[in-house]
């Protein structure tokens, strides 16, 4: 090991994140220096405020100037944890223009200015490092970035929000409306006083765009994504899934087309069958299943939030960055050459399960039929059930374009014996 020369690092936040990777790199310092060659010493944290005893980091360290932080020129790595879009990204390129490598959990930044980032990077002949952006402490991106940089990918799909997940998992297993889920995720501390960047998809849509940039070596902005979210998942679509063997998760999936020309990349709630493993995904936790043409299919699970398992990821960066450091080396810059066309929403294809209140009266069921049909929508299964006039029919499709689908429920609205579509919900994982 090199003990001259010491490995100077600025950590920017010390919220969840920033304070569980302060106190590691702290208790772990011998085993953190022996991995990357050279000791690693923390030489400034940026707060907001210093006054409030931060328990393992000396005083002396903290600074509320985050911009003279990164400009002090003898830094080698950044952490940047405070998260957003401004002032992150102002002091991610400052850092690089003062000779330092970056490690950042910034999904949002990442999918709102990542070509720009990885351009200061390459510029200064830094680092650009960003594991825990995606799934936190699961390794994701390290596996699409260099594991399966030989193989090709063709589909990712996966619950990558775990906010979202518990509140689901909630309505799922006590029958729980989506309000009093999200109450109880936010007492517990998942969801954040303000949970709209996760329930509206946001979170999810951020790191989709970073999944499907990485797997399709193509630039995916977050305005590529299709994003609904689950705050109109209601108790009783949660129940039509589980008559018909489902349950309902909020899935990010990014596919290429079939004939390999464009991608695309949504995140919506979906249906997807008891015995698939994703359903199996409880809690706040994470899974991703990567699929790829000579690896097959693949599945990454574990803890996707939370501020231990995220600094795990933040830490194994800081290895990575640190031991380039010391060698004079780099790791991999962006991979955009593919230059993939990426497709709206209307080209990814899907399956839908439709609820229909409709009069009960004969030709009705054929009247739909019609429509399905004049559309090219195959009908995979017809549930109906009767009562005074009335009947609820629910059609679940086989898979077609979502432009179809959409274009059947406007015609099947446009009924006058259809009386009301009352759910509309995608199926996935089959
Ligand atoms: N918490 C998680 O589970 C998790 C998981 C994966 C990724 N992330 C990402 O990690 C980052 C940090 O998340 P967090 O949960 O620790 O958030 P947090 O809100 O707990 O911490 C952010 C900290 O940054 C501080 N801060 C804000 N502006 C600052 C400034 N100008 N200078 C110095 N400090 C400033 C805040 O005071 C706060 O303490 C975000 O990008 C987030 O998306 C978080
Ligand atoms: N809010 C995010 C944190 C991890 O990125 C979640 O719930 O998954
Ligand atoms: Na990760």
């Amino acid at each position: 090991m090199n003990t001259e020369r010491k490995l100077k690092v600025a950590l920017l936040g010390c919220g969840s994140v920033g304070s569980e990777v302060a106190r590691i790199m702290t208790t772990h310092a011998d085993d953190l220096a022996a991995r990357i060659g050279a000791p690693v010493e923390l030489v400034g944290v940026a707060v907001r405020r210093t006054g409030r005893p931060r328990p393992g980091i000396p005083g002396d360290l903290l600074t509320t100037d985050a911009t003279a932080l990164v400009k002090r020129g003898d830094i080698d790595v950044v952490i940047e944890v405070i998260g957003g879009v401004e002032p992150a990204r102002g002091l991610i390129t400052t850092a690089f223009e003062h000779g330092a490598s970056v490690v950042t959990a910034n999904k949002a930044l990442l999918a709102e200015d990542g070509p720009a980032l990885y351009a200061a990077a390459e510029q200064h002949g830094a680092d650009l490092y960003y594991e825990a952006a995606v799934a936190g402490a699961i390794p994701l991106v390290r596996p699409l970035r260099e594991s399966l940089a030989g193989d090709r990918v063709n589909r990712v799909l996966g619950i990558v929000n775990g906010t979202t997940n518990f509140i689901l998992d909630k309505m799922d297993t006590s029958g729980a409306g989506y309000a009093e889920a999200l109450e109880e995720a936010t007492a517990l501390g998942y969801a954040e006083a303000d949970p709209t960047a996760d329930v509206e998809g946001f979170d999810a849509a951020a790191k989709a765009a970073i999944l499907a940039g990485l797997a399709f070596h193509t630039r995916v902005r977050l305005d590529d994504v299709h994003r609904e979210g689950i705050t109109e998942v209601s108790a009783s679509d949660m129940a039509s899934a589980r008559e018909m063997g489902c349950t309902v998760k909020l899935l990010a999936i990014c596919e290429r087309s079939a004939d390999g020309t464009s991608v695309t990349a949504r995140v919506h709630p979906a249906m997807i069958p008891l015995a698939h493993p994703l359903a199996s995904v409880h809690g706040a936790y994470n899974a991703v299943f990567v699929e790829a043409t000579a690896a097959g299919q693949l599945m990454f699970y574990g803890p996707g939030a939370g501020g231990s398992p995220t600094a795990s990821a933040v830490l194994g960066d800081l290895v990575a960055v640190g031991r380039h450091k010391l060698n004079g080396t780099r790791g991999p810059g962006e991979s955009a050459y593919a230059q993939l066309q990426v497709a709206p929403m209307g080209d990814a294809v899907t399956r839908y399960h439709i609820s229909l209140d409709v009069a009960d009266k004969p030709g009705v069921l054929a009247q739909v039929a019609t429509i399905f049909a004049g559309h090219d929508v195959s009908i995979d299964t017809v549930r109906q059930q009767g009562k005074d006039g009335e009947a609820s029919l629910v059609v679940v499709t086989h898979r077609a374009p979502d432009s179809a689908l959409r274009a059947v429920v406007g015609e099947l609205r446009k009924l006058d014996t259809v009386r009301d579509v009352a759910s509309i919900m995608r199926v996935e994982g089959e």
